[in-house]
C-alpha cells in the first residue's frame, strides 16, 4: 500500500519501512474542519499492528545498523531528512491547513522551517556532543559514553501535528533510538508522510514506525507495550496521567509537555505598540489552540482602557477564514467535538458574571465554509481569577482581561494556577522584570516578546504543565543513557 494521493487520501500505518493497511482493513475518517469535507480515510491500528510495529522499532535498534552507524553517517542522514522537508514544505503545510484548519501562509513561513531545523538542529547537537573524563590519579580513568535507550514512543496532539512530532523526533534518532509514532486522530495527514521522508533520507527500515489511530486504544497500546522503553508525550495533562500510570509497570522513562494557561502581564510601563500587537498573536495564533497561548492577560488598571481599547481593535481586525487563503488569520477550530467545549465556555462565562466585549459567536463567513467551526476572537473581562474561565485551559481564541493594582497582586494572579508552562511580561523597568521573571513558576518567561524560541533551551513545564525539559543537552539526555566506563591504567 502506497501513501496514495486522490480528492479522498488513503493513508496506512507505517511499518518496517512499508506503508501497511491495518490488519482487520478497518479504518478511519478525517475530515477538512473548514467545511467538514471528508479528506481522508486512514488504517487504524490494531493491537497487532502496534505490536507489530514496536517489535519491528526493537529490531532495529537490536540489531539494525542505526544504533551502532557513525554519528556522521546517521547525522548526514537527518540532514537529508531535513532537506527533504524543505523541499516538501508547501506540501506538509497544505496537510496541516487541511486537517488541522491552521492557515497555510504561516505554517509554510515558518512551522514547517522549524521542523527541519528541529531535525538539523539535533544532527549538528550529536556531533559536536563530547564526553566527561575523570582520571584517579595514574591508576584508573573514567569517561562517559551517551547510548540510546532503545525504543520510544512520540504522541503529539493536533494543534501542531508536523513540527511537534520533528522536535521529538529529532533528538530521538540523533540519539541512536528507533521510533513509534501516534500522531492524533484528528490530524493524521502530515505526520503519516515522515515514513517517506525518512525512507528517502536513507533512514534504515524499522527505525520510524507510524501507528494511527484513537489515543484511547492506539495510544494506549503503544505507551504500554513492554518493547516501548521511553515515552515522549505533548498533550493534555489529563492524558499525561494516563501515560504515567499506564507506563509503571514497565517503569517507561517519560518526558511530557503538557497544557497551560499562561498569563500575560501588561505593565503600565509597557510599550503598547509592541505589546499589543504581540498579545494578540499570543491570545490568537492557531486559533488560541496553543499550549504557551497568554490566555489570561493580567493589565495595570491605570492602563485598562487604553490597553483594552487597543486589544479589542486588533482582535476585531483578525481575518477568520479558509485556511488555505492567503491574508486569513485564523481558520477554524480542529474539530467539532473541540468546538463544543470552546462553546461551552460562553455559557459558564456568563453564569460566571464575565463581561463580554467582543466575540462569543461564528463570524459571518461565504457559504462554502458555513460548515465549518469557526469563531470570532473572543475578550472577556473578569476579576475572579478563580473563575474557571480564568483557571481551565479552554484551547480557543477566547481570552480573559483580569485588571490589578500592584506588582504583588500580578504574581499572585498569575500563580494563581495548576499550570506553570510559560508567562509573559510587558515592562520597560529592568528591575521589575527580572523580579516577575524570578517569581512566576512556570519553564520559560517572555520578556517583552512571546514564543522566541531557542532550540538550544530548555523547553518544559512547572506543575501540571510537564515532566522534564526539551531543547538542546534537556532532550539528549531523556534520549540517552549516559555509561561510565572505569579502566585501571594499571
Ligand atoms: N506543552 C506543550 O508543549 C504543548 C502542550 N499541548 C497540550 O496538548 C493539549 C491539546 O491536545 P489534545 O489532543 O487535546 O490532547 P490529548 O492529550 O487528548 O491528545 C494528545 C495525544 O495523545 C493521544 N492520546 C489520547 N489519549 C491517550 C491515551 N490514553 N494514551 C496515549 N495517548 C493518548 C491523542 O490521540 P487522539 O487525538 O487520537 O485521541 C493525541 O495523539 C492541550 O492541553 C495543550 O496544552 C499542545 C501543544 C504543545
Ligand atoms: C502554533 C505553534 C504553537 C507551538 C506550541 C508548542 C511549541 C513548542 C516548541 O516550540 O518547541
Amino acid at each position: 500500500m502506497s501513501n496514495v494521493k486522490t480528492d479522498i487520501r488513503e493513508i496506512g500505518l507505517y511499518i518496517n519501512g512499508k506503508y501497511v493497511p491495518a490488519h482487520d482493513e478497518g479504518t478511519f475518517d478525517v475530515t477538512n474542519p473548514a467545511t467538514q469535507e471528508h479528506i481522508a480515510r486512514v488504517s487504524e491500528a490494531t493491537e497487532e499492528d502496534v505490536d507489530y510495529a514496536c517489535q519491528a522499532a526493537r529490531e532495529a535498534f537490536e540489531n539494525g545498523p542505526w544504533r551502532t552507524m557513525s554519528v556522521q553517517e546517521r547525522t548526514e542522514k537527518l540532514r537529508k531528512m531535513a532537506d527533504i522537508i524543505i523541499e516538501r514544505k508547501e506540501e506538509i503545510a497544505r496537510y496541516d491547513a487541511m486537517d488541522v484548519g491552521k492557515p497555510y501562509e504561516s505554517t509554510v513561513a515558518h512551522e514547517i522551517g522549524r521542523a527541519a531545523n528541529n531535525i538539523r538542529f539535533f544532527a549538528d547537537f550529536v556531533e559536536k556532543q563530547g564526553g566527561e573524563t575523570y582520571p584517579m590519579g595514574e591508576e584508573y580513568l573514567n569517561y562517559t559514553r551517551y547510548e540510546p535507550v532503545g525504543v520510544a514512543t512520540i504522541i503529539t496532539p493536533w494543534n501542531v501535528p508536523f513540527m511537534l512530532t520533528t522536535w521529538k523526533l529529532g533528538p530521538c534518532l540523533a540519539a541512536g533510538n528507533t521510533a513509534v509514532i501516534k500522531p492524533a486522530e484528528n490530524t493524521p495527514l502530515s505526520v503519516s508522510l515522515l515514513g517517506e521522508i525518512a525512507k528517502e533520507a536513507g533512514i534504515p527500515d524499522g527505525v520510524v514506525n507510524i501507528v494511527q489511530g484513537q489515543g484511547s486504544t492506539v495510544g494506549t497500546a503503544v505507551t504500554t507495550h513492554p518493547e516501548v522503553d521511553l515515552v515522549s508525550f505533548t498533550g493534555s495533562t489529563a492524558t499525561g496521567k494516563k501515560i504515567l500510570k499506564g507506563g509503571a509497570d514497565t517503569l517507561k522513562k517519560v518526558s511530557f509537555e503538557l497544557g497551560g494557561k499562561a498569563a500575560n502581564i501588561i505593565f503600565e510601563d509597557a510599550d503598547l505598540d509592541k505589546a499589543v500587537p504581540s498579545s494578540i498573536r499570543a491570545a490568537f495564533m492557531n486559533s488560541g489552540q496553543v499550549c504557551l497561548a497568554g490566555s489570561r492577560i493580567l493589565v495595570q488598571r491605570s492602563i485598562f482602557d487604553k490597553f483594552l481599547e487597543k486589544f479589542k481593535n486588533a482582535a476585531m481586525d483578525l481575518k477568520v477564514g479558509d485556511p488555505q487563503e492567503k491574508g486569513t488569520d485564523m481558520g477554524p477550530l480542529v474539530s467539532k467535538e473541540h468546538y463544543n467545549k470552546v462553546t461551552s465556555y460562553f455559557d459558564i462565562a456568563e453564569e460566571e458574571g464575565a463581561t463580554l466585549i467582543c466575540g462569543g459567536k461564528r463570524p459571518d463567513l461565504p457559504d462554502h465554509l458555513a460548515n465549518g467551526y469557526y469563531l470570532e476572537p473572543t475578550l472577556y473581562i473578569h476579576d475572579d481569577s478563580k473563575s474557571r474561565i480564568c483557571q481551565e485551559e479552554i484551547f480557543g481564541p477566547v481570552v480573559t482581561l483580569i485588571p490589578f493594582d500592584t506588582e504583588e497582586e500580578a504574581l499572585q494572579i498569575a500563580n494563581d494556577t495548576d499550570y506553570g508552562l510559560n508567562g509573559v511580561v510587558w515592562t520597560e523597568n529592568l528591575q521589575r522584570a527580572h523580579r516577575i521573571s524570578h517569581n512566576v513558576r512556570a519553564g520559560t518567561i517572555w520578556v517583552n516578546c512571546w514564543f522566541v524560541r531557542d532550540l538550544r533551551a530548555p523547553f518544559g513545564g512547572f506543575k501540571k504543565s510537564g515532566i522534564g525539559r526539551e531543547g538542546g543537552e534537556h532532550s539528549m539526555e531523556f534520549f540517552t543513557e549516559a555509561k561510565n566506563i572505569c579502566i585501571a591504567l594499571q
